[in-house]
């Protein structure tokens, strides 16, 4: 009987969630399995794309004449069933193309192109080793040139264990190289060259008594040069002499190659164990529940993680840690690899594709247990999964704002319930949306309510930088702020201060008419950049010269407005020239590792002040740093959207929170123009609670989340009008269908109504029950995939972090 596989076909132009049928040809049979990628031949011009088997069938109910399946890429499944059926939820729950949501599993480098390197096991039959291993030691696999009998005879290798695979990124750009040194004349040979050489080249000398040495080995270049300080060019001389080779070698990756000093477990403080107790409870009993860790700021939290994670491996399980961004994780990462060392892998965005894919391939082969990674990394295939822990759990960077527009969270959650493990959400600012479930019960509530030691939380003080500004000539820093400053300085203490904009100011306005520079892509105006002395645009890179004379109205009086870090950081070398400042922000980080090492160095105290956007408002644990000023609070309070005063609470309780965190006592000081706005005030004495149940008010009279769901639709073409033309259609469409106690806001432009040369419409549902509302939506977005001629593009975002 024929074997029909159903497959997902890759196809940008054309997609949808159905999988189309295939003919496994006879030779495969029985060798092809569901979560291999296949290469199918699709549509009237019979274009060769790219599928996923998603399904295997002895019989069709299909009619017609099928294809045939072309060739199998993957001689094992690289998706097990649970990822593959994350991928329908996601779909699902996103209106997401399958397809996208299989790449989004699947790390970068399973989309680019590989080599399949086979190599014999010691149990392969001798037969199976004369055929392909007789004259190599390994062999290629190579989808194009080998005979379907051939392929499917590897299929059945593999699967019966008798070969294993290793993968090579095609690209050797991108595989990780190093120059050696080789010594290439005897050492008499040398001895001749050394008489030879004129008197003063000391380098020339250095390198051939060193080559000479009975010792000496292949060496590679930068260590060389770094051991004896002899030059590239002498290097290159002496292989012009013949005396050396050099040659390009491959090194395995390894992103953290430093080791981490192991720590051991701490021993809990009561509230600590009250909440590993409990986690560790549903581990024991392989149940899933959902955890809320509500501590604040420097109560352990990491340790609670710790000792959680370490049951689940004790009972031969896996462990899954989430944290926000790249900015968190060193910090992070050195305290989880202390304690698991290496069974810890470590997935963020910060990797090159060929490091993630080591990663990946280490989990999925089970020799990496604990996962810490950033957003995709809760896509990590471990298997068993016993605990997942999601630090952070408010951080908006967990939703991916491009499709799938999937929020982290609940792809732990599905995950938890499909294991059966516990997921704890850990936060001392938790999202409305979490709180507020752990208030219906749906959640158990944690609380660690104290610091550690009880030791105090910081005291907070707001200045307001209305009276500063009258009192004094303009300066980012309040009297106060730099005093304080001033006072720890002199105590050798540190000081972290947040400025909530990147850049030296942030635009350039005329005087005489007002001009605002702005990007000739985007509808935002262009930030100063004074390192690379341009105006850039934040959302598309433009990048054009600084201009001196207004191009509207020709006047000189073209001034800077605004302030960013690199102004505040020449600021603050004027006023403390003493000062040792580093700065951190997007320009300052942007090469690999130097995140890492800024912190590294502040945590060594090489610097007095450590000036930041806000990703240093997070997760960081200093024990020096006793001040933290918040130069300009309302930036986040300005953003016209729902949840900009929970934003704004939830930033500056964070950054509070890196102030006196051992035993020095912590000060904060917050300069704003908006000293009485509710959120200041009660991040002022950082009551969440209060917080909470404040805000809850607000949201409910106003119908906004968690008392309402809400779906984001968004259309962008090339043309204003052709934008909204799109959205007031879809508007239409969907009014029709909702009931009256939904609540549609739009369509509007949207806040920045054109990014990259492409303008954008949108309109927010939101509604407490419409069953039928998915549906109508997936028909839409159908519909839009028809419209090709306007290039008019439809998203549709569910849950959107934000109405903008
Ligand atoms: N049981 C304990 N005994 C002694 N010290 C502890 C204990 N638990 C945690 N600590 C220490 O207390 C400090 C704060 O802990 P941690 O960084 O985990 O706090 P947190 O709750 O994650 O804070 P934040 O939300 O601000 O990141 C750390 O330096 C940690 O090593
Ligand atoms: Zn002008
Ligand atoms: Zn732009």
């Amino acid at each position: 009987m024929a074997q029909i596989a159903k497959v997902i076909v890759d196809v940008p132009t054309m997609q949808t969630n159905n999988p189309y049928s295939y003919l496994i040809p006879p030779a495969l049979a029985n060798q092809i399995q569901i979560g291999m990628r296949v290469v199918v031949s699709f549509g009237r011009g019979s274009r060769k794309v790219q599928g996923m088997v998603v399904g295997i069938d002895n019989e069709s109910s299909f009619e017609g004449q099928l294809k045939e399946i072309d060739a199998v890429m993957d001689l094992q499944p690289v998706l097990n069933p649970e990822l593959l059926s994350l991928a329908n939820y996601l779909a699902e729950s996103t209106f997401a193309f399958t397809i996208s949501a299989i790449q989004t599993i699947l790390p970068n480098s399973l989309k680019a192109k590989y080599e399949k390197v086979l190599t014999p096991t010691d149990t392969i039959e001798e037969a199976a080793r004369q055929k392909y291993f007789a004259t190599q030691p390994d062999m290629i696999f190579d989808e194009n040139k080998l005979s379907t009998e051939d392929v499917s005879e590897l299929l059945r290798l593999r699967r019966t264990n008798q070969i294993s695979i290793s993968y090579v990124v095609q690209d050797r750009a991108k595989a990780k190289t190093q120059v050696v040194i080789e010594r290439a004349m005897t050492t008499s040979q040398l001895e001749a060259s050394l008489a030879e050489v004129r008197k003063g080249a000391v380098q020339q000398k250095k390198l051939l008594q060193l080559l000479m040495d009975a010792n000496f080995q292949t060496i590679s270049q930068p260590a060389l040069i770094e051991s004896t300080g002899i030059s590239n060019a002498t290097l290159k001389t002496a292989e012009e002499k013949g005396w050396i080779v050099r040659r390009r070698i491959e090194v395995r990756r390894d992103p953290f190659k430093r080791e981490v000093a192991a720590t051991r477990p701490l021993p809990l403080q009561a509230e600590q164990q009250t909440a590993v107790t409990a986690i560790s409870e549903q581990i024991e009993q392989d149940r899933y529940q959902a955890f809320l860790l509500e501590g604040v700021t420097g109560s352990g939290k990491t340790e609670v993680y710790l000792q959680t994670m370490a049951k689940a491996i004790e009972k031969g399980k896996t462990a899954l840690m989430l944290v926000p961004e790249i900015s968190l994780t060193p910090q992070m990462v050195n305290r989880v690899k202390g304690r698991f060392g290496h069974e810890v892998a470590v997935l963020h965005s910060g990797l090159s594709d060929g490091e993630k894919y080591d990663e990946w391939r280490r989990i999925e082969r089970g020799e990496a247990r604990v996962v810490v990674g950033a957003r995709s990394a809760v896509f990590a295939p471990l298997e068993n999964i016993g605990i997942i822990i999601m630090d952070e759990e408010h951080e908006s960077s967990y939703k991916q704002d491009e499709s799938p527009r999937y929020h982290a969270r609940d792809v732990a959650l599905w995950r938890g319930r499909y294991h059966q493990a516990p997921v704890v959400l850990g936060s001392a600012t938790p999202s409305l949306e979490t709180r507020a479930r752990a208030e219906k019960g749906l959640y158990t509530r944690l609380v660690l309510p104290h610091r550690i030691n009880h030791q105090s939380l910081p005291e907070v003080s707001v200045v307001d930088m209305k009276d500063e500004i009258r009192n004094h000539k303009e300066s980012n820093f309040s009297s106060q702020l730099l005093a304080s400053i001033k006072e720890k300085l002199q105590r050798k203490e540190q000081v972290v201060l947040m400025l909530n904009r990147r850049g030296y100011s942030s635009f350039v306005m005329c005087r005489d008419c007002g001009f605002v520079l702005m990007c000739p892509n985007c509808d935002i105006s262009l930030t100063l950049h004074m390192d690379s002395h341009s105006m850039k645009c934040h959302y598309c890179g433009h990048e054009e010269a600084i201009p001196t004379i207004c191009p509207n109205c020709q006047s000189r009086k073209i001034r800077y407005y605004g302030t960013g870090t690199q102004k505040v950081e020449a600021e603050l070398k004027d006023i403390l020239p003493e000062a040792r400042v580093l700065r951190m922000d997007v320009d300052t980080t942007r090469r690999k590792g130097a995140h890492e090492k800024l912190l590294q160095a502040f945590g060594q105290h090489e610097a007095d002040i450590l000036l930041g956007t806000q990703m240093i408002a997070k997760g960081l644990d200093f024990p020096n740093v006793t001040l933290v000023g918040v130069l300009n609070a309302d930036t986040s309070l300005g953003i016209p959207d729902f949840r900009s005063s929970e934003r704004t609470f939830q930033l500056l309780t964070q950054v509070s929170g890196r102030a006196g965190r051992a035993e020095k006592k912590g000060q904060v000081i917050i300069q704003t123009f908006n000293p009485e706005h509710y959120a200041i005030q009660l991040a002022k004495t950082q009551n969440y609670e209060q917080f909470f149940a404040y805000e809850m008010k607000l949201r409910h009279e106003s119908n906004y989340p968690p008392y309402y769901y809400a779906i984001q639709i968004t259309t962008s073409a090339a043309t204003e009008a052709d934008a909204a033309k799109g959205i007031f259609k879809i508007a239409k469409q969907i009014r029709e269908h909702l009931s009256a106690q939904s609540i549609v806001l739009g369509p509007t432009p949207q806040t920045i109504s054109k990014i990259k040369k492409r303008y954008y419409y949108q309109l927010i549902v939101k509604y407490k029950k419409e069953p039928a509302l998915g549906n109508l939506l997936e028909k839409v977005l159908q519909e839009s995939q028809k419209t090709g001629r306007t290039g008019l593009q439809v998203s549709i975002n569910p849950n959107p972090v934000s109405f903008m």
